[in-house]
């Protein structure tokens, strides 16, 4: 009786307190509502949930955006979600607003269970997450990714070689892109040099993604909608046995990279992390840190490679516009027919800087970006950004912005990166890497690899379809897979030396086998990390 009591006083209380505390309340100003960002029209409960795309949502956004503008709101079944079009709503909120519109949504079973919350992609944004940041930006940053020129420089050598061997005959070239950047960050991270794209170490990266993404899934678990549910008890909660078999496997392959990192001769990138987590005292156990290092190699693997095998499908659809002429007329004037192309030569070559750019542009590898969370009401432009939106820059609509780029920008044009009196870089918005405080840490290093393998494939080889019986190329897709990384679709490419020059030069340079990739990461680390 004296505790009912109890509880309706305490009740009453809190009841006058949010009377007296909301806004208008004691003369407090009512801040004036703000009408939420157009969007399409929505259904009583369901919203917009009816019209959400199954696949490709990027498109869809991109024709909303045509018919709402550059800010759009959708209502999915009550969770809002703001899509962004314009390179200056993207980062005017995600990147001068980074401190409000940098976490990221839930995902409870893909990344709380079955990735203990720790997926760097995914995590929300936090001291942890800080924490994790300041952990990597040593060894992504500018002058780390200057470093690792000498190992981009042999995985690309070896990637012209590969190409060169494999014939002119159509190939699909896939394995030895993926190859390449593979080699280049297992080398960096793990000490690990990867001689084919079948090897068991990406193989088994390969099947734990593949598992990864069926559980991230947009919609496949209810309570990803409803965190509530994971109150249950496991035998009424099926995904929480799922998630924890894949964590298994996920801890199997990334500590499993780092131990055997860890126990390889010469400087890494995992040492080097583990010495600064040792030195700077961290409390941070082994799991935390292959997660940290494991992650980080998935995102380069994947955006990398598949923007070098967008690179082949622009050639083979796109070239016939002149660019790969250019390119190859500006590489024999620069770099010669008795050489291949180097780093030292970047400066006198921007074209192929812009070239670089316009893949980035033209096909961003995530299309969609990666979704930003915001969980505070703010306002943007006379709309209301509710709390607790997921906030989408759409990389697709930013990348085709006419009133930024020109009316062509469904053609491959690496001109526009060009001043055209001084030939030299201009600046134009990028939106490939995403923005603010969730930007791709990776940037330095992937525009590095991008730029020599580029220029190495384009000095070496015409680069053409796959010819049908009666001559004509081949159709292939342009507009690739769905998900968080667009993958063009399998296709076949031919790769022409361009003349005996090219069979001389790459027979002179030889394979690259021999060398010790020990030793050019030893030589690279001095002065830098060691
Ligand atoms: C062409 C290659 C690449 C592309 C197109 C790309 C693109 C992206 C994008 C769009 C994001 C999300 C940004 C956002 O949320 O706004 C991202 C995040 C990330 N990328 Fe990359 N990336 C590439 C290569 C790399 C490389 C080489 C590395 C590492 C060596 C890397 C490591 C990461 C990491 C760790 C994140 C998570 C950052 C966070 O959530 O705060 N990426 N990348």
């Amino acid at each position: 009786m004296a505790s009912t009591a109890l509880y309706v006083a305490v009740a009453v209380v809190l009841v006058g307190v949010y009377f007296l505390a909301r806004p208008g309340a004691l003369g407090k100003p009512r801040p004036v509502s703000l009408p939420l960002p157009p969007g399409p029209p929505t259904l009583p409960i369901l919203g917009n949930v009816h019209q959400a795309p199954k696949s490709h949502a990027w498109l869809q956004y991109h024709a909303w955006s045509k018919t709402y503008g550059p800010i759009i709101h959708l209502n999915m079944a009550g969770q809002h979600v703001i899509i962004l079009a314009s390179s200056k709503a993207a980062h005017d909120l995600l990147a001068k607003q980074g401190a409000t519109f940098s976490d990221r949504p839930r995902f409870v079973v893909a990344h709380e269970l079955a990735l203990q919350g720790m997926h760097m992609l995914l995590r929300p944004y936090n001291e942890r997450f800080k924490l994790h940041q300041k952990l990597e930006a040593p060894v992504l940053g500018e002058r780390a990714a200057k470093a690792y020129l000498p190992i981009q420089d042999l995985e690309s050598k070896q990637l012209v070689v590969d190409l060169l061997k494999a014939g002119d005959g159509p190939i699909d070239c896939h394995d030895h892109m993926e190859r390449m950047t593979a080699s280049i960050i297992y080398s960096l991270f793990y000490g690990h040099r990867v001689l084919t794209a079948k090897e068991a170490i990406l193989l088994q990266a390969h099947a734990v993604n593949h598992e990864f993404d069926q559980l991230a899934q947009v919609g496949k678990y209810l309570v990803d909608s409803f965190p509530v549910l994971n109150n249950l008890p496991a035998f009424l909660a099926p995904w929480k046995a799922e998630a924890a078999s894949h964590w298994q496997r996920q801890r199997a392959l990334h500590v499993g990279n780092l131990e055997r990192g860890l126990a390889s001769e010469g400087w890494i990138v995992a040492k080097q992390m583990q010495k600064a987590v040792d030195t700077q005292g961290i409390n941070m156990p082994t799991d935390e840190l292959a997660l940290d290092i494991g992650i980080m190699a998935d995102a380069a693997l994947d955006a990398s490679s598949e923007t070098m095998a967008w690179f082949v499908l622009a050639c083979i659809t796109e070239g016939h516009r002149g660019w790969m002429a250019r390119a190859q007329a500006n590489l024999d004037g620069v770099v010669g027919r008795a050489r291949l192309p180097a780093f030292e030569d970047r400066p006198a070559l921007p074209y192929i800087g812009a070239i670089v750019e316009e893949l980035l542009r033209w096909r961003p590898a995530g299309a969609a970006g990666v979704p930003h969370f915001t969980k505070v009401e703010s306002s943007y432009e006379s709309f209301r950004i509710p709390a607790n939106s997921v906030v989408i820059a759409n990389h697709w609509s930013i990348t085709r912005e006419e009133a930024v780029f020109g009316p062509d920008v469904e053609d491959f044009v690496p001109e526009r990166w060009l001043d055209t009196k001084s030939g030299q870089a201009r600046e134009l918005p990028t939106a490939g890497f995403g923005y603010g405080r969730r930007i791709c840490p990776g940037r330095h290093v992937a525009r590095n690899s991008l730029w020599i393998a580029i220029a190495r494939v384009l000095w070496a080889f015409n680069v053409e379809p796959e010819l049908s019986e009666t001559g004509e190329a081949v159709a292939v897709d342009t507009k690739g897979t769905d998900g968080l990384v667009t993958k063009p679709l399998p296709f076949k490419a031919r790769f022409s030396p361009r003349g005996d020059w090219v069979r001389d030069v790459l027979t002179m340079e030889g394979d690259t086998w021999a060398v010790d990739h020990h030793e050019v990461l030893d030589k690279l680390a001095v002065g830098v990390f060691i």
